[in-house]
């Protein structure tokens, strides 16, 4: 049954032109970087942190400074989509829970402390956890905003079959407006967005907001949800935000259904309304179909590096068109099947090779995980321990990693005169040597960091770093 249904959909695949980009070739697509205070193209290595926090009651991820020290020593991280829920910023309509806001803000202050770079995403699944009376399935939207006009959501073995269900797509169908009774859902949306911004406006280690997680239309999908009521609360929560924070990143998602599996996106661009150049950034997740009903990269890799391949191709065709850097944010797979590791090393080799950051999913204990329930490094860690540039003193052209060697290249620039860091695993020894023309080299031992000065010049530069 599933090579049949594998098989249905590469037709699809076919059928919407994704094949074409099956067999890639010449530079990368790039749109863009996301740049730090210094100018700097950031490249974002970290966790969604964590799933725990739908179902917690405060809203906080089971998740201490101890786990974030432990992920740094193991990882050398420097980035983290923090979720957060609507339901816990607004408990009431227009009322805002500013303690459990000042809670997030404490625990930012432990990633600012160890330079880490803070995406606060508005998390949801299945609308919300009053899908249920047991609030066992969804996680997001606040009671008062869940509202499903009586109808039914039967109990479903796969938690994804919820959202088939009449209760879930009416409560979707009122927040988006598809029914017309509840305009004000979005509004209050978009406002506790504004809410958001206003109260982290000054934080430097919240790099930006990711606006809605894995958005869902209801009875309203494909373009029609994306060119219509999605991009009208993506447009009115970055109005929102920009009254109270000009410069913070935006970033927002594709329906996931279809486009997390590799097919295309209609997302229309949006408007930044700061001064100077936008900051919107597209933050698609990777999760292929074949994977999805259950294949395993060492018995379906070819299939799934193929819509890989289209999942890429799709993707930079979208942040083309939103004229929007790319930040992969979810990804992941059940670690403990056999070809797992491999299809997270091909997928990190990916986003080396088109130069974009990720978050992998997600930072809970578990098969999918980095570690067991106590602590344990899994061997995913190591997978996800990799030398990679963190900063870069210019745009991007090459991150090339081998085991034995990273290389970086980059234009530099006369407005960017910070150094390029690397992170280097302990696997490069405590006295790594770079090549970088005319450059200085600094090495921090404790943060295994790499700092690599070179001219501020709008010619390309060359770092190599061996072991
Ligand atoms: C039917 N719809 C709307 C649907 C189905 C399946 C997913 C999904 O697997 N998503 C991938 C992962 N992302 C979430 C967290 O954002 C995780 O719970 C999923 O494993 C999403 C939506």
């Amino acid at each position: 049954m599933r090579r049949y249904l594998i098989g249905v959909i590469m037709l699809a695949l076919i059928a919407t032109g994704g094949v074409a980009a099956a067999t890639r070739t010449g530079t990368p697509d790039i749109t863009g970087f996301i740049t730090d205070e210094h100018g700097r193209a950031l490249i974002l290595h970290g966790f969604n942190t964590a799933s725990s926090a739908k179902s917690t009651p405060d809203a906080h991820p089971d998740f201490t400074e101890a786990d974030l020290d432990r992920e740094l020593r193991d990882m050398g991280t420097n980035f983290v989509r923090y979720l957060i829920q609507w339901r816990a910023v607004e408990p009431e309509p227009g009322v805002y829970d500013d303690d459990y806001l000042r809670e997030v803000s404490q625990r930012v202050q432990w990633y600012a402390e160890r330079g880490y770079h803070v995406m606060l995403d508005m998390h949801q699944d299945l609308y919300g956890g009053h899908i249920t009376p047991e609030g066992d399935a969804g996680n997001g939207a606040p009671h008062w905003a869940t509202i499903m006009d009586g109808l039914p959501v039967e109990s479903q073995d796969q938690w994804e079959m919820y959202y088939l269900e009449p209760g879930v797509i009416r409560a979707f169908d009122n927040f988006w407006n598809t029914t017309g009774r509840h305009p004000e859902l979005m509004e209050h949306y978009a406002a506790a967005w504004g809410h958001v911004a206003e109260y982290f406006a000054d934080e430097p280690a919240v790099l930006g907001y990711d606006l809605m997680n894995e958005p869902w239309g209801g009875t309203l999908q494909g373009a029609a949800f994306e060119t219509g009521p999605l991009a009208t609360l993506y447009q009115s929560s970055i109005d929102r935000i920009r009254q109270h924070d000009p410069d913070s990143w935006i970033f927002v998602e594709p329906q996931a259904v279809g486009i997390n599996w590799g097919l295309p996106s209609s997302l229309p661009r949006l408007d930044d309304p700061r001064d100077g150049d936008a900051r919107i950034g597209y933050a698609p997740h990777l999760y292929p179909l074949p994977l999805d009903l259950g294949g395993r990269y060492d018995t379906d890799g070819d299939l799934i590096d193929t819509t890989m391949n289209w999942w890429l191709d799709n993707i930079q065709r979208t942040a083309q068109r939103l004229d929007a850097p790319i930040l992969l944010g979810e990804f992941g797979y059940d670690a403990t099947l056999p070809g797992t590791l491999d299809y997270i090393e091909a997928t990190i080799r990916l986003t080396d090779e088109n130069l974009m950051g990720w978050a992998y999913w997600s930072r809970d204990p578990g098969g999918w995980g980095p570690y067991t329930g106590d602590g344990v490094a899994q061997p995913l860690t190591s997978v996800l321990d990799r030398a990679y540039p963190r900063a870069v003193a210019g745009t991007p052209t090459l991150i090339d990693y081998q085991p034995d060697r990273l290389a970086v290249s980059f234009i530099g620039s006369p407005e960017v005169v910070a150094p390029t860091e690397i992170y280097l695993p302990t696997e490069f020894g405590s006295r790594p040597s770079a090549s970088c023309g005319d450059c200085a080299v600094e090495w921090d031992d404790q943060r295994r960091i790499l700092s690599v000065t070179t001219p501020a010049v709008a010619t390309e530069q060359h770092i190599v770093v061996t072991r």
